[in-house]
C-alpha cells in the first residue's frame, strides 16, 4: 500500500535497518539531533531517506529554501498532512485544524486568523499578567523556603497551561494549586507519551479507520490485548467530555437570545471571541458545535506543550549565559521601571529580548520536524542543485509521485550555515541587534517569524504564534525582574516531537525535568 517513489538519484544516507530504513534515526530522541545536523550539513538542502519497509518508502528530507516555499507556501495543498496525522487527531478531537486539509482548512482558518490577530493579543494582556505574577510568588516562595534546585518546567508547564486555559478558553485548571486535580488538563498530558509510544501502530491508523462500522471498530478497541491502546481510547473519550462540558457552560453563560453582543464573562478569551465570531459568520461558514469542540482541544494541544519547551529552553540558555541574562534583566528593569505591567507594543518592542527569543527559536525549535504527504505528482525547485547520487548529473528540480512523504527540516533550515553564516550552530541574540548576513537577508525562509521556520509559514502556518510570543515575553520580564537562573544538574533535550527536558538518561521519558539553581535579585 505505499507507492514506490523514483527518488534513488537524490543521495541520501545509508539505512540503518532492512525493514525501519532510517526510520530509527530519523525519529531517535537521544541521536536524533546529530543525525539531523549531519543530514544538512553532508547533503545540503535536500536527501534521500528511506523509512517503513525499507527502500519501497523513500522520503524526501528538505531544508532547501525554494523547495520549502514550494511545500508551505506555493503548492500547499499538494503537501498536505500525512494521513496518520489527520486520522489520529481525528480521533482524539473531532474536527479540528489538526484533521482538515483543504477547503475545510481553509474555511476553518478564514474564521480562526481574525480571532488571534493582535487586536486580541492585547486585549489578553490584562489575564495573563496576574498568571505569571502568580508564576512568580510561587517560584519566589520556593527559594525563600529554601529550595535552591527548582524543576523550572514543572513551573512552566502549568503556567503554559494556565494562558493557554484562561486565554484561550476562559478556562482555569487551577494548574498552580497542587492540592486541586484537572481531569482535562491531567488527560490532555498524556497525549504526547501515548502518541510517541503508538507511533508505529498509528503509521496503520488511516487503513484501521475504513474498516468496519465505528460501533465495530470501537468494539475491536476495547477488545485489543494492548493496554496502551485501550488508554488512547480513554484519553479520546475524556478529551471529548471536558471540552464538550467547558464548551456548554460558556454557552450557557451566554445570553442564548443575543449571541452576538453579549460576551461570555470577560470576553476577551479565544473562546469567546471565536463563539462571537462563530454566530456573525455567513450562514456557509459557521461551524457547528462539535467542530468548536474539536479546535479548543487542538488549541491545548498545540498550545501546552509547546510554550513551556520554548520557556525552557530561553531560562536554560540564560541560565548558561549569566552574561546575556544580566543584559536582558537590565533591559527588562528599566522598562518596568518607566511602565510597570508593559503594555504589548513596549513588551514586543524591548530590543534584547526579543532577541534571545528570536535566537533560541531559531537555534532549538521546539517543534524539530514536520511531515508532509504529496497528494499528486508534483515537481519540486531547488534553490541550490544538487550532484544526483552517481555523480553524474546535476539535480535543479526533483519529479516527486503522489503519496511520497516529505519531511519538513524545521531544525535543519533555522541552523544552515549558507544561510544564517558560519556562527549557525551557536547561540548569539546579538545576531539579531545588528543586519543579518547577505546570505539570510537573501534566501529568506518562507517561515512567519523572523525568517525561521519555528511556526512554519503559508496556510497551515502555527495560528498561535502570537499568543506564545506574547506569553513567552510577558513571563520572562516578570520572572527576571526578581529571579536569578543558574545552571542546575545536568539535563538531556530529548528530540521528540516536541523537544523537551530530560533529567535522568536520554530517553527516559518519566523525568521530564529542568532543575535550575534560582535565587533573588539583589535589591
Ligand atoms: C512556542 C510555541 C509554539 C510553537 C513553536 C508552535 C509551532 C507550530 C507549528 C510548527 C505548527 C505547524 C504544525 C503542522 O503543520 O503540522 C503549528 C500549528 C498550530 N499551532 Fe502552534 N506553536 C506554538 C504555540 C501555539 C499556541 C500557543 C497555540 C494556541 C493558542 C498554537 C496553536 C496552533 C494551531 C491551532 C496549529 C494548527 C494550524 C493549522 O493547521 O492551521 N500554537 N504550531
Amino acid at each position: 500500500f505505499i507507492v514506490k517513489s523514483p527518488l534513488s538519484a537524490i543521495p541520501g544516507p545509508q539505512a540503518t535497518s532492512w525493514w525501519k530504513g532510517n526510520f530509527s534515526q530519523v525519529f531517535n530522541s537521544v541521536s536524533g539531533w546529530e543525525f539531523h545536523r549531519n543530514l544538512v550539513r553532508n547533503y545540503g538542502g535536500i536527501a534521500r531517506l528511506t523509512m517503513l519497509f525499507g527502500p519501497q518508502d523513500e522520503q524526501l528530507y528538505v531544508a532547501d529554501p525554494l523547495a520549502l516555499h514550494h511545500i508551505i507556501v506555493k503548492d500547499q495543498y499538494v503537501y498536505e498532512e500525512t494521513a496518520m496525522f489527520l486520522t489520529s487527531n481525528h480521533l482524539y478531537f473531532g474536527k479540528s485544524l489538526f484533521s482538515t486539509i483543504g477547503d475545510e482548512h481553509r474555511r476553518a482558518r478564514k474564521i480562526l486568523n481574525p480571532v488571534f490577530s493582535i487586536k486580541h493579543m492585547r486585549d489578553l494582556l490584562q489575564i495573563f499578567y496576574p498568571i505569571c505574577h502568580q508564576l512568580r510568588e510561587i517560584l519566589i516562595n520556593e527559594v525563600r523556603g529554601g529550595n535552591e534546585i527548582v524543576d523550572v518546567m514543572k513551573w512552566m508547564s502549568r503556567a503554559a497551561l494556565e494562558y493557554v486555559g484562561q486565554g484561550g478558553l476562559g478556562y482555569t485548571f487551577n494548574a498552580f494549586d497542587e492540592t486541586i486535580g484537572n481531569q482535562y488538563s491531567d488527560t490532555m498530558k498524556l497525549l504526547g507519551p501515548i502518541n510517541a509510544r503508538l507511533f508505529l501502530h498509528r503509521q496503520l491508523l488511516p487503513y484501521a479507520v475504513k474498516v468496519g462500522t465505528p460501533v465495530f471498530r470501537r468494539k475491536l478497541l476495547e477488545m485489543s490485548p494492548f493496554e496502551i491502546v485501550k488508554t488512547a481510547m480513554r484519553v479520546s473519550d475524556i478529551v471529548t467530555k471536558c471540552a464538550s462540558d467547558i464548551l456548554q457552560e460558556k454557552i450557557q453563560g451566554m445570553d442564548e437570545e443575543d449571541l452576538i453582543h453579549k460576551p461570555v464573562g470577560h470576553g476577551n478569551d479565544i473562546m469567546s471571541v471565536l463563539l462571537r465570531a462563530n454566530a456573525e459568520a455567513n450562514e456557509e461558514d459557521r461551524m457547528p458545535e462539535s467542530e468548536l469542540l474539536g479546535h479548543m482541544g487542538s488549541f491545548i494541544f498545540a498550545g501546552h506543550d509547546t510554550t513551556t519547551s520554548a520557556l525552557c529552553r530561553i531560562l536554560h540558555e540564560l541560565a548558561h549565559h549569566p552574561e546575556a541574562q544580566s543584559k536582558l534583566r537590565e533591559e527588562v528593569i528599566a522598562s518596568r521601571k518607566k511602565h510597570g505591567d508593559m503594555d504589548y507594543d513596549t513588551l514586543m518592542g524591548l530590543p534584547y529580548l526579543d532577541a534571545v527569543c528570536r535566537e533560541t527559536l531559531r537555534l532549538f525549535p521546539p517543534v524539530p520536524q514536520l511531515n508532509r504527504t504529496t497528494r499528486k505528482d508534483v515537481v519540486l525547485p531547488l534553490l541550490w542543485p544538487i550532484k544526483s547520487a552517481d555523480e553524474k548529473t546535476e539535480i535543479k528540480q526533483i519529479p516527486i509521485k503522489s503519496n511520497t512523504n516529505v519531511i519538513i527540516s524545521v531544525i535543519g533550515a533555522n541552523t544552515n550555515k549558507r544561510v544564517w553564516g558560519d556562527d549557525a550552530e551557536e547561540w548569539k541574540p546579538e545576531r539579531w541587534m545588528q543586519p543579518l548576513p547577505e546570505s539570510a537577508t537573501k534566501v529568506r525562509l518562507p517561515g512567519i517569524y523572523s525568517s525561521t521556520m519555528t511556526f512554519l509559514g503559508g496556510g497551515r502556518a502555527c495560528i498561535g504564534f502570537k499568543f506564545a510570543e506574547m506569553e513567552m515575553k510577558m513571563t520572562l520580564t516578570i520572572l527576571l525582574e526578581k529571579l536569578v537562573f543558574e545552571p542546575g544538574p545536568d539535563i538531556f533535550w530529548a528530540m521528540n516531537f516536541i523537544s523537551s527536558p530530560v533529567l535522568n538518561k536520554p530517553g527516559d521519558m518519566a523525568t521530564l525535568q529542568l532543575p535550575l539553581k534560582l535565587s533573588l535579585v539583589e535589591e
